[in-house]
């Protein structure tokens, strides 16, 4: 049986995966695993359930049984802990910083691999996040590395939440985006950084049309069959 095709999407944060990785999922009608969202959820059950998230052997159950489902609907995508939405609570800053901390632990993140692999169904998936390339779909037969410079991104960050109504400070936000890259970056268990044989694109000054022409562009390169 012919491998499903995988076009993985990793880099650090605001650097624009889940704006390539919808445009792309909805090009070409494919699936797409938003893979922070399960960091994120599991990070947001810690809390809930008030679990040390200093403890990899607290948050190693609490991953493996995690109760998250991801509801698909027109426009977006539900996220859905334990029966409850949660599809905006797990977009805070607190929520963010938290969800870095606990996917530093390997065996936290060794119990959520099957989880992510299961995205894997026809007729393709795109998948967004830090290790997509590297750990979770080695065997992608396209692999992208959107990156930009911290300030661009902490800016990003800033008018997307300014149009949520959600007023932060520059300072505090390009700070905290350093420190999880950081933190994302230095872990010993699937760091963040690109895969040898991925495409980096350095978003800085570029505008989103731009990186997506770049991008599709490369995949009609690499899946000439695909449609794309
Ligand atoms: N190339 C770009 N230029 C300017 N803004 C961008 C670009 N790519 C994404 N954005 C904006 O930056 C914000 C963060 O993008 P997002 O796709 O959520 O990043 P990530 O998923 O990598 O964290 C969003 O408001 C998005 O519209
Ligand atoms: N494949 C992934 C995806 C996210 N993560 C972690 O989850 C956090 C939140 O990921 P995200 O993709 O939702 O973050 P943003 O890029 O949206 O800011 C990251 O800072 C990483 O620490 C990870 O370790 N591995």
């Amino acid at each position: 049986m012919a491998t499903i095709p995988v076009i993985t999407v990793d880099g650090p944060s605001g650097a624009g995966k889940g704006t390539l990785c919808k445009a792309l999922a909805k090009a070409l009608n494919w699936h797409l695993l938003d893979s922070g969202a399960i960091y994120r959820v599991l990070a947001l059950a810690a809390l809930h359930h008030q679990v040390d998230i200093t403890q990899e052997e607290a948050l190693v159950p609490l991953a493996a049984h995690l109760d998250v489902k991801f509801r698909v609907e027109q426009f977006h995508t539900q996220v859905i802990l334990e029966g409850e939405e949660v599809t905006a609570a797990i977009r805070t800053q607190d929520v963010s910083n938290t969800a870095s901390k606990v996917a530093a632990f390997p065996r936290v993140r060794e119990a959520l691999l099957r989880r992510q692999r299961n995205f894997r169904e026809l007729p393709g998936l795109i998948a967004d996040g830090r290790d997509m390339g590297t750990v979770v779909f080695p065997d992608a037969p396209v692999k992208i590395f959107l990156d930009a410079s911290a300030e661009e991104r902490a800016e990003r960050r800033r008018q997307q939440l300014q149009q949520a109504g959600v007023d932060v400070n520059f300072e505090r936000l390009l700070a905290e985006t350093i420190e999880r890259d950081e933190r994302d970056r230095n872990r010993a268990v699937a760091p963040l950084v690109p895969a040898d044989d991925a495409l980096v694109i350095d978003s800085t000054g570029i505008n989103i049309e731009k990186v997506t022409e770049i991008a599709v562009e490369y995949i009609r390169k690499k899946l000439p069959n695909f449609g794309v």
